[in-house]
């Protein structure tokens, strides 16, 4: 079969992938989520993703992702697919009906993809695709079995003994993303949902639903990358299967297959707004991170630093983490004061922590005080020192229009570049 490179817009919109990430990765034994563990300095999630993005099939994407896993909801909260993240159950099977349940009405197609196949070439999720486009009801990724695979019997207290040998080139290990006929795959879940016990945990994958229905399944070809880590030695096997890390000063992430995603940058916009204060009250007039002496200060809880503070929500909305009241807000007695270049640095580095590295920051503002033209290479090293980034500022009037033109305060716009390096 062909390869399709890309899909319309109707098939995409069509098409949805649900990713299966609420294992907890106990045979892995790191402690922590599967999903989460890092390979090459990027989570499982992320390499699943990032492949699922490259694939350009679908436009819905839901990851089913441990309950309370707050860092793995952050990861795909951060990644460029914006997946729908939905909490899954105590069985994989739970789970992928956590995520069919979040689907959207009207979705043709579905694929379940296990994140634990977190370097599943993107060729095999558009073969899938295709194969479902050409009217297949249920298809999976196989590959050739390469050892002989016995059928036992285990009688309590015997040994296991062997009851036959399947004739081997008619067997295929199964991989994932498995692509399902969306509505016949929820008939299928609604009708497994009264089977007991026993008979549920023996459905090891959706495939097997459908042929218990006695839907047809078919296949098409898996690949050796899209192998399901399981224990330490898969993860050494999969890392091997990784290009050698870029160097670290690159902002691009390691991937597969020599293909990288394209990178993604976020941006961000802040406004912030300071009326000059009282005259009968005097206060410095600080601005862009630098003391103007001859000028009346601007009000608020802080310095009053419009410009600093514009920067300051202009990464954190870049970075999607909230505001400047979301950071700083006066529950936070101690930023009572804190000058502009405090709260910046402080923003940056909370950005930072959230994954991000820093393009750059630019901010205007508007006001008729203070003359900055002299000024502005100071302001722009003293703000880039504190974001530890590029911050650039630049500064016009209103024409005497509004409280600006009129001296009554300060308007400072900002926009804000991030990228992620998670
Ligand atoms: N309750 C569960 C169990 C598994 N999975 C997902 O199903 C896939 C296949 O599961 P497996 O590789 O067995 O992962 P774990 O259950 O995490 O592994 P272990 O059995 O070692 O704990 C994985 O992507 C896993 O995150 C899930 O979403 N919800
Ligand atoms: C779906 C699957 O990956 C196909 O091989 C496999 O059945 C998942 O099994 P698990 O025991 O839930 O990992």
């Amino acid at each position: 079969m062909n390869v399709p490179t890309s899909f319309s817009e109707q098939e995409i919109h069509q098409t949805a992938v649900i990713v299966v990430a609420a294992g907890s990765g106990t045979r892995l034994g790191y402690g922590i989520p599967k999903a989460l563990v890092p390979l090459a300095g990027r989570s499982l999630l992320e390499h699943a993703l990032d492949r699922i993005q490259l694939a350009g099939c679908a436009a819905q994407v839901i990851a089913v992702l441990p309950e309370d896993e707050a860092e793995l909801a952050a990861i795909a909260a951060n990644h460029p697919l914006r997946p729908h993240w939905v909490s899954g159950g105590a069985t994989r099977n739970d789970s992928v009906r956590a995520g069919l349940a979040a689907l959207e009405p009207g979705t043709e197609r579905v694929l379940i993809h296990d994140a634990a196949r977190a370097l599943t070439p993107p060729e095999v999720f558009r073969q899938v695709v295709s194969s479902l486009l050409a009217g297949a009801q249920a298809v999976i990724p196989v590959v050739p079995v390469v050892d002989t695979i016995k059928q036992v019997a285990t009688d309590p207290g015997r040994q296991p003994h062997v009851t036959g040998t399947p004739a081997r080139d008619l067997l295929r290990a199964v991989q994932t993303p498995q692509g399902f006929h969306a509505p016949t795959l929820l008939a299928a879940h609604q009708q497994a949902t009264d089977w007991d016990r026993a008979k549920a945990e023996a459905i090891t994958d959706d495939a097997m639903l459908m042929e218990i229905l006695g839907e047809r399944v078919d296949t098409v070809p898996g690949a050796a990358a899209a192998l399901k880590i399981t224990t330490k030695p898969d993860l050494v096997l999969a890392e091997s299967m990784l290009p050698a890390h870029p160097p670290k000063e690159s902002p691009m992430p390691p991937h597969s297959g020599g293909q990288q995603p394209p990178l993604i940058p976020r941006t961000g916009i802040g406004i912030d707004v300071h009326a000059v204060a009282d005259p009968a009250e005097p206060r410095a007039m600080w601005l862009a991170g630098l003391h103007f002496p001859e000028d009346q200060g601007l009000s608020g809880h802080s310095d009053g630093d419009a410009v600093a503070h514009a920067a300051c929500d202009a990464l954190f909305s870049a970075a999607g983490i909230g505001d400047l009241g979301t950071h700083f807000g006066t529950d936070r007695p101690e930023y009572a004061g804190a000058s502009g270049t405090t709260l910046l640095a402080e923003a940056a580095r909370l950005v930072r922590a959230a994954g991000f590295e820093i393009g750059n920051v630019a901010v205007q503002f508007v006001g008729r005080r203070p003359k900055f033209a002299a000024r502005r290479t100071e302001a722009d090293a003293v703000l880039s020192k504190a974001a530890g980034a590029p911050v650039s500022v630049t500064a016009t009037t209103s024409d005497g229009l509004g409280y600006e033109g009129a001296g009554a305060g300060v308007t400072a716009y900002a926009t804000a570049l991030v990228y992620s390096v998670r």
